[in-house]
């Protein structure tokens, strides 16, 4: 029986250069360009996220990764450009309506959020509150659903990321890989077709790096699209479809993971700082994470 082609599959033909085009995008930039002062954090000519692939977003330190984040998820405004999420110009939406499209992002569990219980950061991150905005008996009756639906959807995502018996805990307890996997499921409450993972290793212990690689891999042969950003090398290379290089704001090229490998310019300019090992040693053999908890 033969299976149609996954997405990393219609990929095959695609030629690993910046800004090449994509055989079906789930986001495209155009021109994005954000300034601070006189330093240009980024200026993407081109880009596209093929749908339904892991592509990791990487590069030195201040390159313009989280910027980048912020502009295409609504939290930050282009100087110039625009860009499309399913075909559609998301420019002046605010970050609760680009989540709204399909496109979310993780955030980091601020300190207000560590001192509210698990399940309470899950039902906070639930999609629109009907019921704040509507009154009367049938509107209540609405609210109950749409409260019952949140909470078993939550319950029904912690259970997935083995959080289900911290539910009544606070977020605050919870260990650095915990917080991880927390801040994947709040933002699968609203169904989302994409997500966009910040440093999703960052202060993960080595105990659960296999397990939020699962997660993520999972997330993709379901059919979302992940778009990651991480300093890693091992975690990037081993679960990445295809990987964008930013520097000083640009893509400065892309391609799958072995692509990039013997990609020199790229191997200069992100050892240049993250490494102080020769540029042979870019992929280190054991997974090393940042930091324990
Ligand atoms: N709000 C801001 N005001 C001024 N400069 C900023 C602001 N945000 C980012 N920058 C600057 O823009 C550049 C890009 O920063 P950004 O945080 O996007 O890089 P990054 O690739 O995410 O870096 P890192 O890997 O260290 O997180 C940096 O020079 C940074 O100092």
């Amino acid at each position: 029986m033969s299976s149609d082609p996954t997405p990393v599959d219609r990929m095959a033909g695609v030629a690993p250069e910046p800004g090449v085009t994509k055989p079906d995008p789930i986001l495209t930039v155009d021109g994005v360009r954000r300034s601070f002062g006189g330093l240009t954090a980024v200026d993407v000519e081109h880009l596209e996220v093929q749908r339904g692939t892991i592509t990791a977003l990487i590069g030195p330190n201040g390159a313009g990764k989280s910027t980048l984040f912020n502009l295409l998820t609504g939290f930050d405004r282009v100087d110039a450009g625009e860009w499309s999420f399913e075909g559609r110009r998301l420019n002046r939406l605010g970050g609760h309506q680009v989540a709204r499209t399909g496109m979310v992002r993780t955030f980091q569990l601020t300190k207000a959020l560590t001192r509210l219980t698990v399940m309470d950061n899950m039902l906070l991150a639930a999609p629109g509150q009907t019921g704040e905005r509507m009154w009367g008996a049938f509107a209540r009756g609405l609210w109950g659903r749409q409260e019952r639906a949140n909470a078993e959807r939550a319950e029904a995502l912690l259970e997935r990321f083995k959080l289900l018996a911290k539910k009544d805990e606070m977020a605050g307890s919870l260990s650095g890989g915990q917080r991880k996997l927390l801040e994947m499921a709040r933002s699968l409450m609203v169904n989302p077709s994409m997500v966009m993972l910040d440093e999703p290793m960052a202060g993960v212990n080595p105990a659960l790096v296999q397990s939020l690689l699962g997660h993520i891999t999972a997330l993709r042969d379901e059919g979302m699209t992940v778009l990651f950003v991480e300093h890693d090398m091992d975690v990037i290379m081993g679960i990445s479809d295809w990987i964008v290089v930013l520097a000083q704001g640009r893509v400065i090229a892309e391609g799958r993971p072995a692509d990039i490998r013997a990609n020199k310019e790229v191997v200069d300019a992100y050892l240049g700082t993250h490494h102080e090992e020769p540029s042979d040693t870019a992929v280190p053999a054991a997974a090393e994470p940042e930091e324990d908890r």
